[in-house]
């Protein structure tokens, strides 16, 4: 898995390293030039002759980039800094000056250095660090970046992070310059997987300063090989109702599709049994003849996929169940149409699973003022806040989906082509999720921040199997369904 540090935690892992004399920033601005000539190699053959722009903020960030600007200079590489403000790092500047850089700095107007960086085979941006309040680049580094945006983005390899990030939350708020390539220190950090900050970034490179990052981690990426330790794969002596069955209120007569796509996915996930409640058992039984219709015991549920709230039966079931996931226990995802009849108050072993629009109603209703657009530029954030409000584990779909859970528990998951934004992906999703909660409600209810861990399971197993229905090219949610099995087989046999 990946885990990321916020500024605090990392300034804080710093702390003893500096105060013991390890030279954190020569460490930094080593790695940091080597990077930069493996790309300048990379793209240009030779590393000598290149011409570098170094962006220099007003503090240890520059300083970072222009140490690195002086090693990148000893190998021969033309390289110019452009000073942004009236603090630049002294020791950085006089080894790039030493190593016979140049260096330029904006007074006014930043139109020669912007044509300079924009005319550059590789800009170092060393403008803002994790000592960036977040609000975008003001002043005239934020003037010089808008200057170079509009002559052409040159080749960034950001220091660090992107600077005008949020560095802790990915926040996008003014003026931010992109990068091709972050090379990121001591640990990652929050921007960097969240979106949208994440999508700023580029590839991202770690560089181990030897930092002591112990404790909570602020939000976690999970890879395919976390898959095995999560997923509930049924002992030797198992049988249908120790593994779980899941209830599915799903689908209508106007949206019988989303009954069927939801069962097959709970199905070819690999459950003990499904039990289907809604108008279209008929339907769903032609497509799966696994499925049972009807009551019974269930250890979870899957509320909403094709359900319109105006559906009275759907409606019915739907409220009635939501007692049994209160006063029993049993977990429950909750999707589409059922959102709006989620009671005041669940517990974590509810997983709310709406995209972005879907989220701006939930928090609409329980009194916050936020719309679909609130809820993009700062997807934690909020669903944070829906998971204080309803004490559920929030599951936000989109491009990179966005978990939050009990205990703090944060996943940023991009395990997903685009073309899985597609009609009945997120029915999918929910049928899936559903059977991982039904297999793992005993351990969810051990540990309430496992709901969140399963969440983001579940979006890497959505994102992986869309890619192998059929890697490169466009896909159908039946098919994303179709490739389960398969998928978590790979998963569980790394
Ligand atoms: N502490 C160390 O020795 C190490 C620090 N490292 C580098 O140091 C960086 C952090 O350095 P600093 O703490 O000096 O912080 P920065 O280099 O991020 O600079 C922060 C300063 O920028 C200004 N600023 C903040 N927000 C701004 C905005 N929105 N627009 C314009 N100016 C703004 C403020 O004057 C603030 O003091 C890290 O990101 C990393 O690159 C690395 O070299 C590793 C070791
Ligand atoms: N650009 C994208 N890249 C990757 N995955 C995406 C992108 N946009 C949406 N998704 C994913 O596609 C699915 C769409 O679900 P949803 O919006 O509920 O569709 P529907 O309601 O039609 O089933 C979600 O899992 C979401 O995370
Ligand atoms: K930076």
């Amino acid at each position: 898995m990946l885990q990321t540090w916020t500024s605090a935690q990392v300034r804080a892992a710093e702390e003893p390293l500096l105060a013991l004399g390890v030279p954190l920033m020569e460490r930094a601005a080593f790695a940091l030039h080597v990077r930069t000539a493996a790309v300048l190699r990379e793209r240009r053959r030779a590393v000598a002759g290149a011409r570098v722009v170094v962006l220099a903020g007003p503090g240890n960030n520059g300083g970072d980039a222009l140490y690195a600007g002086a090693l990148l200079a000893r190998r021969g590489v033309e390289v110019h800094a452009v000073v942004t403000a009236e603090r630049v790092h002294e020791g950085g500047l006089s080894a790039l000056l030493q190593a016979r850089g140049r260096a330029l700095r904006v007074d006014g107007s930043v139109d020669d250095a912007a044509a300079l960086a924009a005319g550059a085979d590789l800009v170092l941006d060393g403008l803002l660090g994790i000592g960036s309040d977040g609000s975008g680049l003001r002043g005239a580094a934020g003037a010089l970046v808008q200057a170079i945006l509009d002559l052409g983005r040159p080749y960034v390899v950001a220091v660090d992070v992107p600077s005008g990030l949020g560095v802790d939350d990915g926040r996008r708020d003014g003026i931010a310059l992109d990068a091709d390539l972050t090379v990121t220190f001591g640990g990652l950090k929050p921007g960097l997987l969240l979106p949208p900050g994440t999508h700023a970034a580029g590839r991202v490179e770690l560089v181990d300063l030897g930092l002591d990052l112990a404790g909570v981690p602020a939000v976690v990426r999970l890879e395919p090989g976390d898959v095995a330790d999560l997923w509930p794969v049924p002992a030797s002596d198992a049988h249908k109702y120790t593994r779980g069955v899941l209830g599915v209120v799903a689908g209508s007569r106007a949206y019988q599709g989303a009954a069927v796509l939801t069962t097959s996915a709970a199905v070819q996930a690999g459950i003990g049994m499904v039990r289907y409640l809604g108008d279209v058992g008929d339907v769903v039984v032609a497509a799966h003849p696994e499925v049972v219709v009807g009551h019974g015991r269930v250890q979870a549920w899957v509320f909403g996929p094709g359900v319109s709230p105006d559906d009275a039966g759907q409606r019915r079931r739907i409220e009635y169940a939501f007692e049994h996931v209160r006063e029993r226990g049993e977990a429950a995802v909750v999707d589409a149409g059922a959102l709006e009849l989620l009671p005041a108050h669940v517990g974590p072993h509810a997983v709310l699973t709406p995209h972005a629009g879907e989220l701006a109603r939930v928090l609409t209703q329980r009194g916050e003022t936020v719309d679909r657009a609130a809820v993009e530029a700062e997807p934690l954030r909020w669903a944070r806040r829906t998971h204080e409000l309803t004490g559920a584990t929030v599951l936000l779909k989109g491009p990179v989906t966005v978990v939050a859970g009990a205990q703090g528990a944060a996943y940023a998951q991009a395990d997903a082509p685009a073309w899985l934004s597609t009609a009945g992906a997120g029915d999918v999703l929910a049928g899936l999720l559903g059977a991982l909660l039904a297999g793992r409600v005993d351990a969810i209810h051990e540990d309430p921040s496992l709901a969140a861990a399963l969440a983001a399971t579940a979006a890497l197993v959505h994102g992986r199997a869309a890619h192998r229905a059929n890697p490169g090219g466009p896909i159908s949610a039946r098919a994303v369904a179709d490739a389960l099995p398969a998928t978590i087989a790979e998963l569980l046999g790394r």
